[in-house]
């Protein structure tokens, strides 16, 4: 903290507790607190933790191993001596790891559960391990019941096998176990029970198969029907709902979804399906004749066949699953997919479907049941289809020398103290007190004029003042809102950089649960700013050449890329420039977003950026149909509702992820293409907030007709660096200032009514670059995320209504609309990912084939096509 206050030569200054004008001065950094809930919930914590018990299980290995070969020296000093006198006296023992060790053995081999003792090793292994990786690599419950089996077992057994053996092989439990169970059932049948206890566990952990070869076999039906849906273990536990055929229809007993689960009939299943799988799907197979129809729904993307659960992962799933076996319960109808890759063990997300597999004389049972189990269902995760993602680490950024503190001159604040003061006599205006706050870039000399003074006689003086410190850049914010002082900044002679990784470490940002945090860098009190951009909701930033807009977007780019997954964030950016963002590129699997069929995600070309912008305009519109059917206000319910699995994918919902429009230079686009970009970034920074899409929009030029009034209004929140006029400055900030600044990352930030100077923090090129190929050397999606597609009206006018030039998706729509019986350009819109414009055409397209009516205004048109083979002939005729 480097806040010095200067005493005025006024006596009440010198009082120790004298009421500092600006409480912010005193501010204590929060930084330093560590709370010690966060300190146990912190990762280094439990890699700490994890070592330790890695350690532990090494270190018990070894003395164990040890004990094998030295217990009959060790023991007679163990027994001879006592605890005190062993562990703290002088006594020579021959364990490898000394006194403690043979101690610790004994008592674990001698007075406890004998050889069975190295299970410890393994479950303090297991425990480290899951500490470590910072994640449940073994399963600490699965592992505790096997311990709690294996001590019991295995002393006793030894202590039964070794009856009478020096070594301690059973241990204490394992003698008093035998010994007990002896008298009670005598030695055969202590054998007889070890004996069960040991096929037992292992029957329960391999799942023997004991098929009686001779047994009668009733011969099965073939494989199910459902060519999307063989009926195989592994399609049983496949995570994924799967398709009910056609002929399912037929049979439905409800056709509103509502599912009777009920177990099988052990006899009935018997024969027919493996042992295995009966077990397994105990509480989902139903006889098809019982199961209630579940509507068809689309097949998920092809799953790879799961390996086979093992028991214990069928033990984990009904410790999970608190679900009653039988009921009765209605399917809610908007169940989303789940994730692929599919999580093991989700029993909740099973979609099984069997189909009956023999058929009985009146052939009533030739359908295929599909059973949805219903309650609970785990929350969707859209991380998990890169579940393996690992965020950036701060080792890849620098530290700028960020962390040496810059001592400034108290000379030198002196100095400009007295200045102040003197300069300010000249001009008889006296003050009753003056503090200096020292920030990276400037000092903030905060002064509390004497009674009477009238603050705009200082705020003339700004000239003057400057002049008598011979120092450029010197701002007077008369008054500094919320205060009641006049603030005098006076740019440092040592300037300190503000390195983004001090930013990222910081507690704020580390533990921010904001959509879309930024660190923008350090105010003048060293208080670090970071902001949630879903709030502000766009960032208009201006600032002349080399005054570290570039620096500033990657500091923001880069602040996203450490606190988002790829599946939450998607990056749409337009580099006019083609070189400051270019770096971009490598993350293009990850977080970029781009047009169908474009090569390169990241846009330098004017055209593309129309279309595209016009793209984003459409998702917007889009989005907004999704939120009002699913009855949500904005993207934060929206998605809360599809995690929570109550909205339906088949009826087009999907999770959102944020998208963050970065255009480099505005000014250059506005120049090319004037109106056609300024009206569908007006519409996006209007309406797109809600929908979760926020524009970050940056240029040389903050002229105003470049920054024109409708783009102004929509973006409350602007960054200025240093411009070249106060002309420049209001039209960005609405107030001068911004040519007082000093350049490299200094800046004005207006943001919530209030104008902030901070220094922006700085990453250099090589860190976004290491970065972006951290990110970009991991497994990504098959392709950029894609926006909708557009078509310029310009491209496609006087052909729409020309069959022979009709829209490549013109069948598909046909099809659309001739499946679901409804002429409805929504409903294309939504199914196909299409815009208004190009839904519109379309419908205009099958008008002209006859396929749909004429357009009702408010209703769907009529569709007059009635079935697919009819269509079909429709199409082959205009072929
Ligand atoms: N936050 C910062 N801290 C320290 N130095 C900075 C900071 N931002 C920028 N600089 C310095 O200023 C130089 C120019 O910055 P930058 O490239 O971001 O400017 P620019 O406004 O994007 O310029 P142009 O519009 O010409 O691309 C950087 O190379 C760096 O040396």
């Amino acid at each position: 903290m480097s806040k010095n206050k200067l005493k005025n030569e006024k006596p009440e200054s010198k009082k120790p507790k004298a009421p500092t004008p600006n409480p912010e001065v005193l501010k204590k950094d929060k930084e330093a607190e560590v709370k010690v809930k966060e300190l146990v919930k912190d990762e280094r914590t439990h890699k700490v933790m994890g070592v330790f018990f890695l350690l532990l299980s090494v270190y018990c290995f070894i003395a164990f191993t040890s004990y094998l070969f030295t217990w009959e020296d060790d023991q007679d000093k163990v027994f001879r001596y006592t605890t005190r006198e062993l562990l703290i006296g002088d006594v020579k023992v021959d364990n490898l790891l000394g006194r403690l060790g043979a101690y610790v053995s004994h008592n674990f081999f001698y007075n406890g559960v004998g050889i069975a003792a190295y299970l410890f090793c393994y479950f303090f292994f297991i425990i480290g391990v899951n500490f470590i990786v910072g994640r449940r690599v073994f399963r600490v419950w699965r592992n505790v019941k096997y311990m709690i089996f294996g001590l019991l077992f295995i002393s006793m057994a030894m202590a039964f096998v070794t009856n009478g053996a020096d070594f301690p092989w059973g241990g204490a439990l394992g003698n008093a176990l035998d010994k007990w169970t002896s008298g009670f059932i005598g030695k055969t049948g202590t054998a007889l029970l070890l004996l069960v206890a040991g096929f037992s566990w292992l029957i329960w952990k391999f799942n023997f198969d004991f098929k009686w070869p001779e047994k009668k076999v009733k011969p099965p039906k073939p494989a199910p029907v459902a060519p999307a849906a063989p009926v195989t273990p592994a399609v049983a536990s496949t995570a994924v709902p799967t398709p009910a055929p056609e002929t399912a229809k037929g049979n439905a007993l409800k056709g509103d979804g509502g599912v009777v689960v009920i177990p099988p009939h052990p006899e009935e299943e018997e024969e027919e399906i493996p042992m295995q799988l009966i077990e397994k799907e105990e509480v989902t197979v139903i006889p098809a004749a019982h199961a209630a129809y579940v509507p068809p729904v689309t097949p998920p993307p092809v799953a790879a066949p799961e390996p086979e659960m093992d028991m214990d992962e069928m033990e984990e799933e009904e410790e999970e699953d608190p679900g009653p076996l039988l009921y009765v319960e209605e399917v809610p109808e908007d169940l989303p997919p789940a994730p692929t890759p599919k999580k093991k063990n989700q029993p909740e997300e099973v979609a099984f479907e069997i189909k009956e597999t023999f058929k009985d004389e009146e052939d009533e049972v030739e359908e295929l049941a599909t059973v949805r189990p219903v309650v609970p269902v785990d929350p969707y995760d859209p991380s998990l289809d890169l579940r393996d993602y690992r965020y950036p680490g701060l080792d890849l950024l620098e530290n700028h020398n960020a962390d040496k503190v810059v001592v400034q001159d108290t000379g030198e604040l002196e100095k400009n103290k007295n200045q102040i003061i003197d300069t300010l006599k000249n001009y008889d205006i006296s003050i009753q007190k003056i503090s200096a706050t020292v920030g990276p870039t400037v000092t903030l000399y905060e002064i509390v004029p004497a009674a009477g003074v009238r603050i705009s006689r200082i705020k003339n003086l700004e000239d003057d003042i400057a002049l008598s410190l011979s120092a450029l850049g010197i701002r007077i914010i008369a008054p500094i809102p919320g205060k009641g002082t006049i603030g005098i900044e006076v740019p440092n002679v040592k300037k300190s950089i503000v390195s983004l990784k001090a930013l990222l470490a910081s507690e704020k940002f580390q533990n921010s649960t904001m959509d879309l945090p930024i660190a923008i860098g350090k105010k003048i009190d060293n208080e670090n700013f970071i902001a949630d951009l879903a709030k502000m909701p766009h960032l208009l930033m201006a600032g002349a050449t080399g005054q570290g807009k570039s620096v500033g977007i990657n500091t923001l780019l880069v602040s996203l890329l450490y606190k988002k997954h790829p599946s939450q964030l998607k990056f749409v950016l337009v580099d006019p420039k083609k070189v400051e963002l270019s770096l971009y590129k490598l993350i293009e699997k990850h977080f970029l977003a781009k047009l169908p069929g474009e090569e390169d995600a990241i846009i330098t070309d004017t055209k593309k950026v129309i279309h595209t912008l016009n793209a984003l305009c459409i998702e917007m519109d889009l989005r907004y149909d999704l939120l009002k059917e699913a009855g949500t206000r904005n993207i934060r319910e929206y998605n809360a509702k599809f995690t929570q699995r109550r909205l339906n994918p088949q009826k087009g919902h999907r999770y959102l992820p944020f998208i963050v429009l970065v255009v480099d230079e505005f000014a250059d686009l506005i120049m090319t293409a004037g109106k056609e970009v300024e009206m569908p970034i007006a519409r996006l920074a209007q309406l797109a907030r809600a929908v979760g899409i926020h524009l970050i929009i940056a240029t040389q030029r903050p002229s105003v007709n470049i920054i024109t009034g409708t783009i102004k209004a929509n973006f409350p929140a602007r960054v200025a660096f240093k411009v070249s006029s106060k002309i420049d400055s209001r039209t960005i900030l609405d107030i001068g200032g911004a040519e007082q600044l000093i350049g490299q990352g200094d800046m004005l930030v207006s943001f919530n009514g209030e104008l902030v100077r901070l220094q922006c923090a700085f990453v250099d090129t090589p860190e976004v670059e290491s970065v972006a190929e951290f990110i970009g050397n991991q497994k990504g999606y098959p392709d950029a995320f894609l926006l909708p597609e557009y078509v310029d009206d310009k491209d496609t006018d006087g052909k729409e209504l020309s069959l022979a030039d009709r829209d490549p998706l013109f069948e598909e729509a046909a099809q659309v609309i001739v499946q679901t019986q409804q002429g409805s350009t929504s409903l294309l819109q939504r199914r196909m990912k299409l815009g208004y414009n190009r839904a519109g055409r379309l419908m205009d397209q099958l008008e002209s084939a006859g396929i749909v009516g004429p357009n009702m205004g408010s209703k769907a048109r009529d569709v007059l096509v009635k079935s697919e083979s009819e269509l079909q002939e429709i199409l082959n005729d205009l072929l």
